[in-house]
């Protein structure tokens, strides 16, 4: 029971750093994320900041990964050129950008205000 549950944590960390040494689209995040927290550290925000940074960048970091299951499948299941494939990798994308454009929005709102108060201070 607790080697199977160790064995499900082994893969799922051996696909994430797959992921982060392979994708430059989740290595490109990682990094993002790392630049985001480190601000998020200097401004000293409030615990709900932190609750939405989070689920910002973590919707992000696991579409990403889905994304890249779905790229990987089909490179091996279907690798010839076929319409409905490429519109299904499309919709994966959409789903990247969604969760994106949703983190941009969070980020701005978050952190813009203490940063404007940082720049000019009242
Ligand atoms: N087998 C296929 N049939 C049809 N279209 C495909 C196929 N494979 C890829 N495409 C098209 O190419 C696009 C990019 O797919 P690809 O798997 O190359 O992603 P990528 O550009 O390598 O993304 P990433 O940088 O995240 O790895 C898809 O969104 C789709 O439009």
């Amino acid at each position: 029971m607790v080697a199977a549950w160790m064995n499900k944590f082994r893969v799922a960390f051996a696909g994430l750093f797959w992921a982060f040494r392979d994708q430059n689209s989740f290595y490109v995040h990682f990094a993002v994320t790392l630049v985001v927290l480190a601000v998020a550290a200097w401004l000293r925000l409030e615990i709900w900041h932190w609750v939405a940074l989070s689920f910002a960048i973590g919707g992000v970091l696991t579409a990403e990964l889905l994304n890249t299951a779905m790229e990987l499948l089909v490179s091996v299941l279907h690798p010839q050129h076929d319409p409905r494939i490429g519109r299904a990798l499309d919709v994966a994308a959409a789903a990247v950008l969604m969760a994106s454009i949703t983190a941009i929005v969070v980020g701005v709102l978050v952190l813009g205000p203490p940063i404007y108060m940082h720049i000019w201070p009242v």
